[in-house]
């Protein structure tokens, strides 16, 4: 199959968490193209579950590949790019897709002795897919729950041929944030009759963004990111409205929780000064990737061998990702895939090089030998 083509379907056609419908039904169609003897295939949600059977397996090896998109309007100006104005596959998941179909085709041309899973897993952006996805092995398809998983994660910044892991914490506890501001609006000419919530919601915004700089022990890490921000309806009426949109993003809950009474205490400050009421919603939230450490090692001695792959120790990042649920249960290692982009995640001009698609199925079939 040419993967190039498949990820460029998958590229044009990007759904947000949960509504991944044609995404799924694109899957299902590349999937029955295959030799069906050693798959055995479940559906979960807009999820599917692909189970290929080994020669002679002692375990259940699992691959993770996420497939949902963003909310956010494509400026590639590629032929291929998204047909779904205002959503794009701006983190990469379509590559993953890719890569995971790839590898589900090197497997059952080439079976290994292990059983291997692979888990297309929605939501990954929000609201989380991998926690229900996880439950939902455990609970009702037992024999599809992995003993041992893996994923990666397009990094634009690296060549492509580098990949990078850690032993250990690798990304962030996170948590949406979602605030909501209401009070008396008006006439734009009468204020001292109202209470502005853009006013509220801008000094609100600037408190935020003290609780890094002075509540957060210096020695550990932390970030608060209010990636949206409205208020209003038109340029002469008072707002009576205003909403934030943010995550925050921890090393460890204890961080978390901390970090969430100082938004609290903020917010209550802010009602009074600004008299409204102010509501707090923290949406979902992510638990860290912790990598196994035998498996971390593994898989960088591994690459450390494979003709042409640049292998770096990554530092950890303030990136999220719910494959934390998965690392929480069982041993995973999660690592970065570098794809020489000159725009990042999560940017409308993302355009990872598809060379990687060349050789990364075979990069892991060989890792899949090796665990
Ligand atoms: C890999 C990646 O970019 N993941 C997202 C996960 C977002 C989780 C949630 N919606 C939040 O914003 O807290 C990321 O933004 O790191």
């Amino acid at each position: 199959m040419e993967l190039v083509k498949i990820r460029r379907a998958l590229h044009q056609i990007p759904e947000i968490g949960f509504q991944e419908v044609k995404t799924q039904a694109y899957l299902m169609d590349i999937i029955s193209q295959f030799s069906q003897e050693r798959l055995e295939i479940v559906k979960w949600r807009t999820g599917i579950a692909v189970k290929v059977l080994g020669e002679n397996p002692t375990k259940l090896i699992g691959w993770r590949t996420d497939i949902d998109a963003l909310p956010i309007t494509e400026e590639t100006g590629l032929e291929f790019q998204s047909t779904h104005p205002g959503f794009m596959h701006a983190c990469g998941h379509d590559v993953h897709m890719t890569i995971a179909i790839g590898l589900l085709q090197k497997l059952i041309e080439k079976p290994i002795n292990d059983d291997v899973v692979i888990l297309f897993q929605p939501a990954e952006e929000g609201p989380g897919g991998a926690l229900p996805f996880r439950e939902w092995l455990k609970n009702e398809k037992p024999d599809f729950l992995p003993d041992m998983i893996s994923a990666l994660h397009i990094a634009p910044e690296l060549p492509v041929g580098t990949v990078g892991t850690r032993p250990g914490l690798l990304f962030a506890n996170t948590s949406e944030l979602f605030i909501d501001l209401h009070g008396k609006g008006g006439h734009a000419a009468f204020p001292h009759l109202t209470e502005d919530m853009a006013v509220a919601a801008a000094s609100l915004l600037m408190q935020l963004q003290t609780i890094v700089s002075r509540n957060v022990n210096p020695m550990d890490s932390a970030v608060l990111t209010i990636g949206k921000l409205s208020a209003g309806t038109v340029q002469n009426i008072i707002a009576e409205h205003a909403r934030l949109e943010g995550t925050i993003r921890t090393l460890n809950s204890e961080s978390m929780s901390q970090m969430k009474k100082r938004i609290e205490a903020i917010c209550r400050a802010v009602e009074e000064a600004y008299i409204c009421r102010v509501n707090i919603d923290y949406g979902s939230s992510y638990l860290e990737v912790n990598n196994d450490h035998v498996m971390a090692e593994k898989f960088l001695d591994y690459a450390s061998q494979v003709p042409d792959i640049q292998v770096i120790r990554s530092e950890a990042a303030m990136t999220g990702e719910d494959f934390g649920y998965f690392t929480e249960q069982l041993p995973g290692v999660m690592f970065w895939a570098g794809v020489a982009s000159s725009y990042g995640l999560h940017h409308a001009k993302l355009n990872p090089n598809e060379q990687v698609l060349t050789f990364m199925p075979d990069f892991l079939h060989g890792f899949f030998l090796e665990l």
